[in-house]
């Protein structure tokens, strides 16, 4: 199977390769994804305001940075698209996320006082 530029070369022509792959893959993803997510617990410590959470200018800001950087890594218009689109539902769970942050550290604020 050909891949685009940028990527590390694989071969991948039975099943057993390509869940071999996914799942070698999937053990280097899940880290990054905590490292995600630990920004976002930070980020709703930091912000003091609920309606802070959601910032329409970053998220066009983070969906042009990853765009790019997919196309660095040579991946073609429709590969690239399927990025904004992963990226996007990413973002969207990671708002959720940070609300329920935001709201847990209200509460005990609330409960503190
Ligand atoms: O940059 C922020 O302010 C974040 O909270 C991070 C993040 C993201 O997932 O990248 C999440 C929520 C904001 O709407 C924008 C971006």
């Amino acid at each position: 199977m050909t891949r685009p530029q940028g990527f590390k070369a694989v071969t991948l022509h039975t099943m057993t390769d390509v869940r071999h792959q996914v799942d070698t893959l999937d053990a280097q993803l899940v880290p990054l994804l905590l490292q995600r997510l630990q920004c976002m617990r930070a980020a709703a410590q930091i912000k003091s305001k609920r309606d802070q959470v959601r910032d329409d200018q970053r998220v066009a800001a983070v969906l042009d940075h990853v765009k790019r950087r997919a196309r660095q890594l040579g991946a073609d218009a429709s590969d690239v698209d399927a990025i904004e689109a992963i990226y996007s539902q990413l973002i969207e769970f990671c708002i959720g996320y940070e609300l329920r942050h935001f709201d847990q550290k209200s509460a005990q604020q609330e409960v503190g006082r």
